[in-house]
């Protein structure tokens, strides 16, 4: 299997106040393309410090080196936040061979009312119906867990912030995009991969994560340096290897852009075959857009010619429950 080339997108004009009008065309015309193109690229000159992706990913080790039954302490009633096991990850039919915790925004409002301590007047408490689909609170590891998760986060959505600006930019909406995505729902999600070499590989099946695309607007991926185990599918419909660039995250476009772009950006499959003796650990931060944004395809961006996307626009929660509730039902098929 070869491995791909994606394009390496230098962001730095972006975050840089004192670059040029040309410099950040410059970036939005590269990103344009990347997303046409590939759904999928390096991203260099982010700003995140090294050391905090790699304390990130070490608290990602650490736990998922835990008993099991300590990591099933981190199992939240509802379908995705929390600690999963491989067994419980099911895509088209198959187990992956891979486990998870996922950490979402608190939340305030659920069906039967609003959360202790929360003021009713806030606009958190206004959503129209946070999802109780989402489950109770995250689970943290530790206060260590926490912090560092926390401190990464807050950089990625502020970096998630300027990448969609100048995609945005790029798709020449210049910041209509804003109703969108400020505040944006963010879920972040460890994912532990132990090697697939020497397991019963027809039980576990042959991948580590299966086929699948991202239902986010943008997903910043932190992963351990050290093996290419994220395949992406080129259009001609062949694997190929994502080899990890030193200090670069990789960013990939998901269904909410395809969406809103009527497709220009199409979401692109990927999966991960991780054979490497050492586990492996990647970070995903997932950025969709504002809980009660309404979402659809933006008509300015609609293609002459091809018939317009059917889709009745919803809020971007709604949608997310929806999601979740089909998952949920998946997976509950096949487990059982
Ligand atoms: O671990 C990886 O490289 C990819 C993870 C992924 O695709 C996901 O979490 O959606
Ligand atoms: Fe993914």
């Amino acid at each position: 299997m070869t491995a791909t080339t994606l394009p390496i997108i230098d962001i730095g004009p972006y975050l840089d106040p004192a670059a040029s009008a040309e410099q950040r065309q410059a970036v939005s015309r590269a990103l344009d393309k990347a997303c046409r193109e590939h759904g999928f690229f390096y991203l260099v000159n982010h700003g995140v410090p090294q050391d905090l992706c790699d304390r990130v990913r070490a608290q990602g080790h650490q736990f998922f080196q835990l008993p099991e039954e300590e990591k099933r302490k981190h199992k939240v009633a509802g379908n995705f936040r929390g600690y999963k096991h491989f067994k419980d990850i099911i895509i088209r039919g198959r187990a992956s061979l891979n486990e998870a915790i996922a950490f979402y925004p608190p939340v305030n409002c659920y069906s039967d009312g609003i959360a202790q301590g929360v003021d009713p007047t806030s606009p958190s408490a206004t959503l129209p119906t946070m999802p109780d689909a989402l489950g109770s609170q995250n689970s943290w590891p530790s206060d260590e867990f926490r912090a560092a998760t926390e401190e990464y986060r807050d950089l990625v959505l502020k970096l998630g912030d300027r990448v969609l600006s100048a995609i945005a930019a790029g798709l020449g909406i210049g910041d209509s995009f804003r109703d969108w995505l400020l505040d944006p729902t963010w879920s972040i999600r460890f994912n532990g991969y132990p090697s697939l070499t020497g397991t019963d590989t027809e039980k576990a099946g042959d991948v580590s994560l299966g086929a699948h695309v991202d239902y986010a607007c943008i997903t910043i991926l932190n992963q351990d340096p050290e093996s290419a185990s994220l395949q992406v599918m080129s259009k001609s419909g062949e694997w190929h290897k994502v080899q990890p660039l030193p200090g670069a995250f990789v960013v990939n476009t998901g269904k909410m852009l395809s969406l809103w772009t009527c497709n220009q950006y199409p979401a692109r499959l990927h999966r991960v075959v991780h054979r490497d003796e050492k586990p492996r650990v990647s970070v995903a931060t997932f950025i969709d857009p504002r809980f009660n944004a309404v979402i659809g395809p933006l008509p300015e961006l609609a293609v002459p010619g091809e018939e317009p996307i059917k889709y009745t626009p919803k809020t971007f929660g709604s949608h997310l429950v929806d999601q979740l509730r089909i998952y949920s039902a998946m997976q509950q098929k096949q487990v059982s």
